[in-house]
């Protein structure tokens, strides 16, 4: 019940007037079949069926003689020309209930997907190290999904109320006792079929789960399909699925049979009900035929409603979990947000260093546990501006995690990161961002053109300027080679290129973007020696223009850096010039030198 209050109060906060108008709509379409209802008296007398005279003083009798002095001929047409008129207006106001529906039920979700997607774009990469991505791309698709049909579940389940509540309004002009009657068991059995919302709610919970899990599956999968494929690891897979698969097969067969427990009930009781009534109408109240059926013809319009209602407060239980889920993503990626309220991505300047970039005594861990190990300690490093930095260690050594810390993406423990004298703050992050390229060890490309790929980060970029930052990276001859030139397409991840040609072609987007830190993690480890010495002498030609960090495990390709730094299990063992360290005896750089040479 909670969980509907809090809907409700978010969804009145997107739609505010509107709902009400949506309101006002479904009360003038009961209005219509309630009025419909009525018609049926003066019917009954015109047939002659049943006889009307006979309940004196009662609504039936008021209605019946206000068609009464009409004669038959005109009585007839008159009768069936309204009920035709009302159907038109009951089905036009319909339709245009529908359509509004459709608009706050749209509107909302676009305003959750909206609110949410910017949210996660504006969280920090702590937040997203710590989140799986597949949970987010479950609840950005199947759980908002699922908060859409709510929104539609919540509209017919207003529209039942307001219907339900004029039915019995009409019900009580009718006959106040049979009215009190029918109402005292519906609530009764509302109230006792609470259980029944419980256990759709915590069946709902799980469905989240098990969809988190097989959205998770899915992605996995066939992103290390390679693996899976050359490691003959489908049978596990295979088997994996199927039990998940049975799992969510369960989970659906379970609510609709607890649907249907509900269903059963409410129908039992309805059987019952009914036959005590039309028992207690003709025994208890003399009920005449013609109130008797307008009685049963209540009792048949009610009743329904009731497990109308409930029905809709089970299926509403069973997916207000994904709202639940969706919520807490919004709430835990707005808890990490990493720029002000009044701050843009695009609307900051960009940041040109012209002293060095330093770190003063920077502790950091993954973890938040006190217990656990730092991944960097007590590092006090300088990267001087528009020379180049290479960072070494071996692997874990914490070579990532210091210029994940440089780039502002995670924040030192203890210690300060400081930028020409200014300690790095949320004043100054977007700043320095917007003035890195980055080239990761796993670059990212777009499923889309060549040109396209490099465009977005530059979108005014002339082909000129295109192919100057593919001679650079030294991709310009594959490209040409293509028949589509700049207009191939890559595929997934430019799975249509070699590994080599994708790290080329993600340095020449780094440089066309022109930035005053160049940061290349790993960025030429997949290239052959003579395309790495192109980008060497590349680099070469940057110097003194940007400031350029690399991480590199093949040394030789840092033999020009104008400082080394050495990390060991988190630490800095060294810093100098190459050959300087190089010549230092029985250190970890002239250990790791002698590892690559006997290697070599
Ligand atoms: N997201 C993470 N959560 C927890 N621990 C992490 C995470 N990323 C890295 N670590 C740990 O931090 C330490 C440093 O990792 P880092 O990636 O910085 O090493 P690296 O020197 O770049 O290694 P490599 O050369 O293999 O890329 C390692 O012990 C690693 O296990």
């Amino acid at each position: 019940m909670k969980q509907i209050l809090y809907f409700t109060k978010k969804l009145h906060q997107h739609t505010g007037k509107i709902l009400y108008l949506n309101l006002v709509g479904m009360i003038l379409i009961s209005l219509f079949e309630g009025i419909g209802l009525f018609l049926i008296i003066p019917l009954l007398a015109l047939t002659g069926v049943v006889n009307l005279e006979s309940s004196e003083g009662s609504t039936i009798t008021f209605i019946s003689k206000m068609f009464s002095n009409i004669p038959n001929e005109i009585g007839l047409p008159m009768i069936l020309g309204i009920y035709v008129v009302l159907l038109t207006g009951q089905s036009y106001f319909q339709r245009k209930q529908l359509i509004l529906n459709a608009k706050i039920q749209q509107s909302f979700l676009r305003h959750l997907r909206e609110k949410t997607y910017i949210s996660l774009m504006q969280s920090n990469w702590g937040f997203f190290l710590n989140k799986r991505k597949t949970d987010i791309s479950n609840t950005m698709t199947t759980e908002l999904a699922r908060v859409g049909t709510t929104t539609n579940l919540f509209l017919q389940f207003i529209a039942s109320l307001a219907f339900t509540c004029i039915q019995i309004g009409i019900a009580f002009w009718l006959s106040v006792k049979m009215t009190l009657f029918v109402l005292f068991f519906g609530l009764i059995l509302i109230y006792l079929s609470r259980k029944f919302i419980k256990k759709a709610s915590s069946l709902g919970g799980a469905t989240t789960k098990l969809s988190q899990t097989y959205h998770a599956g899915i992605i996995d999968h066939f992103n290390g399909i390679k693996d899976i494929k050359s490691n003959t690891l489908e049978e596990p897979r295979i088997k994996w699925f199927r039990n998940l698969c049975m799992q969510m097969e369960e989970n659906v067969n379970e609510l609709v049979k607890l649907k249907t427990a509900s269903q059963l009930r409410y129908k039992i009781a309805s059987a019952s009900l009914i036959t005590v009534f039309i028992y207690a109408s003709i025994q208890l109240f003399q009920a005449q035929p013609a109130q008797l059926l307008l009685i049963v013809l209540i009792f048949a319009r009610l009743w329904p409603r009731f497990s109308g209602i409930q029905s809709t407060l089970e299926t509403m239980g069973s997916m207000l979990p994904a709202f639940d889920s969706l919520l807490r993503l919004q709430e835990e990626s707005k808890a990490s947000k990493e720029i002000k309220e009044n701050v843009t991505y695009n609307s900051t300047h960009k940041l040109f260093i012209k002293e060095e970039i330093e770190c003063n005594g920077v502790f950091f861990r993954y973890s938040t546990d006190e217990t656990s190990s730092y991944a960097l300690e007590d590092i006090h490093v300088s990267i001087p501006a528009k020379k180049m930095t290479a960072v070494v260690g071996r692997s874990g050594a914490g070579k990532s995690t210091l210029i994940d810390l440089l780039m502002g993406l995670n924040q030192p423990e203890r210690g300060q990161i400081i930028i020409d004298r200014t300690p790095l703050t949320d004043e100054n992050l977007l700043p320095l961002r917007r003035s890195i390229s980055y080239v990761s060890q796993d670059p990212f490309l777009f499923n889309t053109s060549i040109r396209e790929n490099l465009t977005m980060v530059f979108p005014d970029a002339s082909d000129e300027e295109i192919w100057e930052a593919l001679e650079f990276s030294a991709s310009a001859e594959f490209v040409r080679k293509f028949s589509k030139g700049l207009d191939t397409l890559i595929g997934d991840r430019g799975i249509r290129l070699s590994g080599g040609e994708r790290q080329r072609l993600v340095l020449a987007r780094a440089i066309l973007r022109n930035p005053s830190i160049l940061v290349l993690d790993e960025a030429t480890s997949a290239l052959d020696t003579e395309n790495e010495k192109k980008i060497q002498e590349a680099l070469e030609q940057l110097k003194g223009k940007m400031t350029i960090v690399v991480i590199a495990h093949r040394l030789s390709t840092i033999r020009n850096a104008d400082q080394v730094i050495v990390l060991d299990q988190g630490k800095v063992v060294q810093s100098g010039g190459f050959n300087q360290l190089a010549k230092e005896k029985r250190s970890m750089f002239s250990n790791l030198l002698r590892n690559q040479l006997e290697v070599n």
